[in-house]
C-alpha cells in the first residue's frame, strides 16, 4: 500500500514535532526515516497509524485519504500493523498465543493459528519460549515475540518504531536479514524508523534523514551516502570529513593536490575514507586518532596549517603524532 504524507505539522505547546513534511512512499517500498533522538520521527509513524492526530495536513494510503482537515479514519480501520519500541503484547496469553492471535481474530481455528505461529516464532528463534508469559521474557525476546505477531497479522502496511534497539548485535543482524526477507516476501509496504544510520542503509530501498521535524533529503541509500544534500546529512550518516576547497568545475583543489569531484555550487568538499589513500608522495598531515576495526584501521588526520582534517581507513597500524603522506583521490561538492 502506498502512503502519502502532504504538509503534515504537528505541534506540541510551542514544539513543533512535525514541520510541514511533505513525501510519497511507493506500493512494496522499504522506507527508513533516521534522524536523532526527539527529531520527531515517532510522532510520523504515530500519525500515519492513526495513533497521533496532527494539526495539520493530510495522510492517504493507497491513495485514500486516512486523515486530513475532514476524515480522520480510526487507526483499526487503516490496515496498519505497528511494532513498538515497547512491545505491547498481551500479558495474559503465552508467547504462542500472542502471536497466533491476528490469525485467530480473523476466524482462524486456534490448532491452525497455533501452526502458522510456530512457524513465525521460528523466524524469530522463540520456538523454545511458546508456552511462556511475556513477563518471563528478557526485553529483546518481547520484542522478537511483538515481530513475530507482526508477522502474523495481515496487514498491508507495517509501521516499525525501532523494533530491534533492545538486540544484542548479533541477533539484530539475523533479524534485520529476517526483515527484510519477510518483507520481500509478503509485499508489504515498510515504513521502518531508527536512529541507526547504518541500519536504515542495510534495510532501506528509500530513506529519509529528519531533524527537527523535517525531512533534510529523501532518496535512495546509495543516493543519501554518495550525495548528500547539505552539512547536516554528511555529517549524519557515515564517516568523511568536510574540506574547505577551491572548486572549479570538475575539480578541487586540496592541500596542493587537484582532485577529481562530483557535484557543484560549493567550495566545501565532503571527502570520505574511500577518497583518501596512503601515498609517500602525498600530502603531509599528521596521525590524530587510530583505533582497530578488523582487519583495518580507521585513522583521523589533520594538517594544522591549513586546519583540516580528514578520516581514512589505513591497511596497518599507525600511532597517534606519526606523520603521514596522503593522496586525495575524490571528493562530493556539498551543494551551496
Ligand atoms: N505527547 C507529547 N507531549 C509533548 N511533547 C511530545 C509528545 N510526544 C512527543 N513530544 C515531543 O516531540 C518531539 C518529537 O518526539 P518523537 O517521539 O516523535 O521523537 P523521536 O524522533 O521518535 O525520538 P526518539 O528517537 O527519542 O524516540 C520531542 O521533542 C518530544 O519531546
Amino acid at each position: 500500500m502506498s502512503i502519502t504524507v502532504e504538509s503534515l505539522r504537528k505541534s506540541f505547546g510551542a514544539h513543533s514535532a512535525l514541520d510541514g513534511i511533505s513525501f510519497e512512499v511507493p506500493k512494496n517500498a522499504f522506507f527508513c526515516v533516521v534522524g536523532p533522538s526527539g527529531c520527531g520521527k515517532s510522532t510520523l509513524l504515530r500519525a500515519i497509524a492513526g495513533l497521533e492526530s496532527p494539526d495539520e495536513g493530510r495522510i492517504a494510503l493507497d491513495g485514500r485519504t486516512v486523515c486530513d482537515g475532514h476524515t480522520d479514519i480510526p487507526s483499526e480501520e487503516r490496515q496498519v500493523g505497528v511494532v513498538f519500541q515497547s512491545y505491547a503484547l498481551w500479558p495474559h496469553l503465552s508467547v504462542a498465543r500472542n502471536v497466533s492471535f491476528p490469525y485467530e481474530a480473523k476466524g482462524t481455528g486456534r490448532a491452525k493459528a497455533l501452526r502458522l505461529a510456530s512457524e513465525h516464532l521460528e523466524t524469530v528463534a522463540l520456538s523454545d519460549y511458546a508456552d511462556r508469559r511475556p513477563d518471563a521474557l528478557s526485553g529483546g525476546q518481547r520484542q522478537r515475540v511483538a515481530l513475530a505477531r507482526c508477522l502474523a497479522g495481515d496487514t498491508r502496511t507495517i509501521l516499525m518504531d525501532e523494533p530491534l534497539a533492545n538486540l544484542d548485535p548479533h541477533l539484530r543482524h539475523t533479524m534485520e536479514g529476517e526483515l527484510r526477507a519477510f518483507h520481500d516476501r509478503s509485499g508489504v509496504t515498510t515504513l521502518f524508523i531508527t536512529h541507526d544510520q547504518r541500519e536504515a542503509m542495510a534495510l532501506a530501498d528509500i530513506m529519509a534523514v529528519m531533524e527537527n521535524g523535517r525531512f533534510l533529503q529523501l532518496g535512495t541509500p546509495q543516493d543519501i551516502y554518495d550525495r548528500p544534500a547539505n552539512a547536516r546529512v554528511a555529517r549524519f550518516i557515515g564517516r568523511g570529513a568536510i574540506v574547505g576547497a577551491d572548486v572549479s568545475g570538475r575539480e578541487a583543489r586540496i592541500l596542493g593536490q587537484t582532485v577529481p569531484v562530483e557535484g557543484a555550487g560549493g567550495h566545501m568538499v565532503f571527502v570520505r575514507p574511500r577518497n583518501v589513500t596512503p601515498d609517500p608522495d602525498g600530502a603531509r598531515m599528521t596521525i590524530r586518532t587510530i583505533s582497530y576495526r578488523g582487519g583495518h584501521w580507521e585513522a583521523v588526520a589533520f594538517d594544522t596549517e591549513a586546519q583540516i582534517e580528514v578520516m581514512l581507513d589505513l591497511p596497518y597500524s599507525a600511532h597517534v603524532g606519526d606523520e603521514i603522506g596522503l593522496r586525495f583521490t575524490g571528493g562530493w561538492v556539498l551543494p551551496a
